[in-house]
This record gives structure tokens, C-alpha cells and sequence, in this order.
């Protein structure tokens, strides 16, 4: 069934032999030094996060890149010069000497608690630390940054100019740092993000709007270890619950609903004989405590109550969702198969048309969407703005799940008159966006390649006017850009006036210039929106090397003319 698995994240996993279920084991144990990897793009703001962390959290920051610069500034370091060129070029320096420097500095403190900030960064890295570390440390999640190129970019070069003394904050080293970011570092996010280990943070608001989110992260760690010590952990979970309110009519109301989300079944069945409770009494959002036990992953709950008659068809108010959403939500494969079971209707719907096989493909929990699949649900929904499943798992870089959705789509096809595989994929959002777009737009370039090799249209624009390959080349996403060209789609001007090959000259990017060109992009084509062309921009802008390899391409090829789309 996966057999399109994505060239990227099988490299990572099989060469771990991540389906080695003594792995598994190692990244959930109690025991060990325990540890949090805090990814994200250059200046996406893992240290000023990090710095807030130590304080509420108390764990001890170890920052691979602040190491590194240690040792470089070590008199007679053998290192020095090597690490010096790693951090000028952006590159990544080898794991022996990253990860002996981490090592040591674990061994010094008398904590257990690390939060082990820009690493791991690469495969390298990845494999240096599971060979020396992966036993020795339990790693609790992966803290992800995420924050678009540009606002990276203005922080770092705005801590530059404010005198933070680092040899790679500027334009030339930044932008091969996020060359590296995009090109090794998102892979290993993905890695994690298949194990269910990543929380993504939205790094772009306030150092302390995002400081909330982080708090959540950890807050809802603590909870569900000491809630589920001995239950096995089950991958990232939803932090929905938390927002639930906790206004009852009577107290057994309230112990009952707080019994259940933290899974206190001792304490629920107490409640329950006392015959003061309804099985079903519900919050003032409708939150019973069926959804309360769902959302937070506590099975031996959903079950207590299921058994004394909990209706597993109800909904929460506001949002609609009901039990089986929230605990596809939270990735709880063993409760939405006991729902299923107990007669929750497999496609029920949200306020806003999100069904649990949607969130479950959004939230990249992969043996969910094939339980809810297997049990009927239906892939062709769409919620209000249009959104399929499909949509959300490409959206969110979930290659198996993409895969899943396209081979369910495909055998449902040959069974009646539903819509093709072409068809579906090719269903857009209220906004225009094609899953294609949003893999594009997100720089999943193994999705972009399983939805364009599934027939997906490469020339489907956005309603702004804007398409997949002037989105990806507007992001720097290179890898995206090079597997949108496989499928030769339109090169010159996207409907709002502006091309592929302007939007890389603008932002420098020589490795999607070159890879434009050699598909045959016109370095002469006037865009409507600039009124230059990309050749015009490199000469006003004074990009040399970029003048340079136009003038090369031409003097070779000649040029070519391509017309608008
Ligand atoms: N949420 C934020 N909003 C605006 N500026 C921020 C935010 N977070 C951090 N900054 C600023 O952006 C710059 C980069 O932040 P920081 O050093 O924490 O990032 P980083 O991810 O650790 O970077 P690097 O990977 O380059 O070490 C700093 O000058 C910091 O003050
Ligand atoms: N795992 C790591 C972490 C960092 N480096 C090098 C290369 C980076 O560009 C530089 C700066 O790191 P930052 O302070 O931005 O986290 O340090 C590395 O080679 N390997």
C-alpha cells in the first residue's frame, strides 16, 4: 500500500532500522538523562525560546552552535579552523566533534533534563547521535520553530547589525544556512514528525506569544507522562483538551470530568456507582467526559465509560467535534477503533466540515487514517473552505498518508463512479490552492513528487495568481522547484504578472536560477508586475555571479522566448 514511500524519509528511517521496535523503546524510557531537540531556521529564535524554557522548565540549554563556537575560540583546538568553515559556509559540522562536545557537556551537569538546542541537523548528525547517545538519553519531543525565510532572515541580519559579533550573520552566510536548513535539516523534523515526537510552534508571532505555545508544549508533556507512566506513548497528541472548561453543575460532575482526563478510571467507576453523576454530563461547551478520556488518550476510560452507556455519537457545541475526532486528534489509534466499534459514526462532521480522518491526516498520524479508512470513512469530503484530507496531509508534509489517501481514492474509482485520482487531486480549496500548491508552497518536495507522478496539475494557479512553481521559487525551496520541472509546467509569467525565475534573481538564489535555466526559463521575459525582466533585476541589483551565468546560459543555448501562462 505505501509503496510511493517518500525517497527522503525512507533514507532517514531505514538506515536507523526505525521499525526495530527496541528503538522505539529507547526514545520512550523514564530512566535515562532525558532530552528535548529544539530545531527550527537560523534565527527562528530556538536561543531566546530556549532562555525562557530554562527559567520555567529548568532544564539545562546545551546549544550545539554555541559549543561549536567554544571550541573554535579554544587556543589550540585542532578543530578550530575546521569549524570556522562550516560556519562561515553554513555547513554542518561533523557529528564526532559535535556530538563529543554535547556529550561532555551532559556529563558535567548533575542534571537530567537537556534541552539540546540546533541539533540534530543532518542525517550526519542524526546517526552520530543514535550510535553514541541513542541508548544512553530518552529523548521526550522535538520543540519545532517554525518561521517563514524572510522573518528568519531579517532577525538575524538585525542581531548582526546590533553587534552580535557571529561570523554568519550575514546575507552570504545566512542564505546557505537555510540552503542547509531546507535541504538536510527539514528531513530530519520529518523523521521525528513520522514518530509523532515534533511540536510545531508557530515562531512567527512575539517572543512571548510564542513562549505560551512552548509552555503548552511542555505543560501537556508533563501531564501525559506522569498521567500514563505506565501506558505506552503513543506519538504527539492534540492540546485542544486544555482549552475545555470546567464549569459543572455539581462537584461529582467536575471529579467526574477531571477523572477522566487523567485517566483515573478508579476514581470515574467510584463516581459512576454513586449514581450522583450522569454519564454524559456535559460542560457548558458540551464537552462530556467520554471526550474528556478521548482527547487525553486515557483507553481504559473510554472503555469504563462505553461500557455504562456513554454515547459516543455526541458533539462539543462550538465546534462540533465529537469523541472520535478528538481522539483522532490526539493520534489514539486503540480508542477511535473502540468508538468505531461503539457506533460513532465514522464521518461525522465538525462545525467546520473537519471530519477525524481530516485531523488525523493534518496531524500525520498514519495508522489512524488507515483505521478510520478501514472502517468506511469517506475521502472525498471536504470541509467549508474546501479543504480534503489529501489537502491537509500535503499540506503538512505526511508523504505516507498522501500515499494512502491516493491508493484508497484509486480503488474506490475502480469500484464505482467516484472521482478519478486526476480528479481528486486536483480539488482546490475556496482560496484556489491545489495540494500540489500547498506541498509546493511548504517545500515538501517528496509529496510534490508523489502528487505529480499521481497526475497531479503542475499549472493549476492559486486565485491570487500565483503558481505551485513561482510559490516555491518565491520560498527558496529548490528541491521543490527541481521536481515541479520534472513535470515541465509553465515558466514564464504566472497570472499575476510575475515569474519562477524573477522571484529567484530577486532573492539571489543561484540554485534555482540554474536549475530555471537549464529548463529552458527566459532570463529576457518582462514581468507586468516589475516591468524588468530577470536579467534586467540581476544588472540593477549588481548580482554578478547571477549576470555572469545568464550570459553563459546564453552564449551556450541562446535564449528563448516563453510565453505568458
Ligand atoms: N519571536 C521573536 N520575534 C522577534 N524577534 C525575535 C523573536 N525571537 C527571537 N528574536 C530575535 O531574533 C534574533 C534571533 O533569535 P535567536 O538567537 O533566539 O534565534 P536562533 O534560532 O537561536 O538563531 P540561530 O539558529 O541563528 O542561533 C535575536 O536577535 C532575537 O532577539
Ligand atoms: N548541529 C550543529 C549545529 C551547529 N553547527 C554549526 C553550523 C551552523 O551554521 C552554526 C551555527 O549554529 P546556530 O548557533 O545557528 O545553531 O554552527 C553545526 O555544524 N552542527
Amino acid at each position: 500500500m505505501f509503496g510511493l514511500l517518500t525517497r527522503r524519509i525512507t533514507c532517514v528511517t531505514s538506515s536507523l532500522g526505525l521499525r526495530n521496535i527496541n528503538y522505539i523503546k529507547s526514545i520512550m524510557s523514564d530512566e535515562l538523562p532525558n532530552v528535548v531537540f529544539v530545531l527550527g531556521g537560523p534565527g527562528a529564535g530556538k536561543g531566546t525560546q530556549c532562555a525562557k524554557i530554562v527559567e520555567k522548565f529548568q532544564y539545562v540549554h546545551l546549544s550545539a552552535g554555541d559549543l561549536l563556537r567554544e571550541e573554535r575560540n579554544t587556543e589550540g583546538s585542532a578543530f578550530g579552523e575546521l569549524i570556522e568553515n562550516h560556519i562561515r559556509n553554513g555547513t554542518i559540522v561533523p557529528v564526532e566533534i559535535t556530538c563529543s562536545l554535547l556529550a561532555t557537556a551532559m556529563k558535567k551537569s548533575s542534571q537530567n533534563k537537556f534541552l539540546i538546542d540546533g541539533f540534530p541537523r543532518n542525517k550526519d548528525n542524526l546517526d552520530g547521535w543514535q550510535k553514541e547517545m541513542g541508548s544512553k538519553t530518552n529523548v521526550q519531543f522535538v520543540l519545532f520553530f517554525n518561521c517563514s525565510q524572510e522573518t528568519c532572515m531579517e532577525r538575524c541580519l538585525q542581531r548582526g547589525a546590533a553587534g552580535s559579533g557571529r561570523s554568519d550573520d550575514n546575507e552570504e552566510s545566512l542564505k546557505k544556512r537555510f540552503q542547509t536548513y531546507v535541504k538536510d535539516t527539514m528531513a530530519i523534523i520529518e523523521h521525528y514528525d513520522a514518530l509523532g515526537l515534533v511540536r510545531k510552534i508557530d515562531a512567527s508571532q512575539s517572543p512571548d506569544q510564542v513562549f505560551e505555545d512552548v509552555k503548552k508544549a511542555f505543560e501537556y508533556f508533563k501531564v501525559r507522562s506522569e498521567a500514563n507512566r505506565t501506558r505506552r506513548w503513543c506519538g504527539s497528541r492534540s492540546l485542544s483538551f486544555f482549552n475545555m472548561s470546567y464549569k459543572k453543575e455539581s462537584l461529582s460532575d467536575v471529579r467526574l470530568h477531571a477523572a477522566a482526563r487523567q485517566g483515573n478510571v478508579l476514581a470515574m467507576r467510584h463516581l459512576l456507582d454513586s449514581g450522583k453523576v450522569h454519564i454524559d454530563s456535559h460542560d457548558k461547551d458540551g464537552t462530556t467526559p467520554l471526550m474528556m478520556a478521548s482527547a487525553a488518550g486515557h483507553i481504559e476510560c473510554c472503555r469504563e465509560l462505553i461500557s455504562q452507556g456513554a454515547d459516543p455519537t455526541l458533539r462539543r457545541k462550538e465546534t462540533g467535534a465529537s469523541s472520535l475526532f478528538l481522539a483522532a486528534q490526539g493520534g489514539f489509534n486503540d480508542i477511535v477503533s473502540l468508538l468505531l466499534q461503539s457506533g460513532a459514526p465514522v464521518d461525522a462532521r465538525c462545525k467546520d466540515g473537519g471530519t477525524a480522518l481530516m485531523v488525523a491526516s493534518q496531524q500525520g498520524y498514519t495508522d489512524v487514517c488507515l483505521e478510520l479508512i478501514n472502517s468506511g470513512a469517506d475521502v472525498h469530503l471536504q470541509m467549508k473552505d474546501g479543504a480534503t484530507s489529501l489537502f491537509l496531509a500535503s499540506q503538512n508534509g505526511h508523504a505516507k498518508i498522501v500515499s494512502l489517501i491516493l491508493s484508497t481514492v484509486a480503488s474506490a474509482n475502480e469500484n464505482n463512479s467516484s472521482l478519478s485520482v486526476e480528479e481528486m487531486i486536483n480539488v482546490r480549496r475556496l482560496d484556489g490552492a491545489t495540494p500540489l500548491w500547498m506541498a509546493a508552497q511548504m517545500g515538501f518536495d517528496y509529496v510534490v513528487r508523489l502528487l505529480l507522478r499521481a497526475g497531479a496539475n503542475p499549472n493549476i494557479i492559486r486565485n491570487d495568481g500565483v503558481s505551485p512553481l513561482l510559490k516555491a521559487s518565491q520560498k527558496g525551496h529548490v528541491d521543490a522547484v527541481g521536481e515541479l520541472l520534472q513535470s515541465n509546467p509553465h515558466l514564464g509569467l504566472s497570472q499575476n504578472g510575475d515569474s519562477p525565475l524573477y522571484a529567484a534573481v530577486l532573492r539571489r538564489n543561484v540554485p534555482i536560477i540554474r536549475i530555471l535555466l537549464r529548463a529552458g526559463a527566459d532570463a529576457h521575459l518582462t514581468t507586468t508586475r516589475s516591468l524588468l525582466s530577470p536579467k534586467a533585476l540581476a544588472e540593477k541589483l549588481r548580482f554578478w555571479e547571477i549576470i555572469q551565468l545568464f550570459n553563459t546560459t546564453e552564449s551556450y543555448e541562446g535564449s528563448s522566448s516563453t510565453s505568458p501562462v
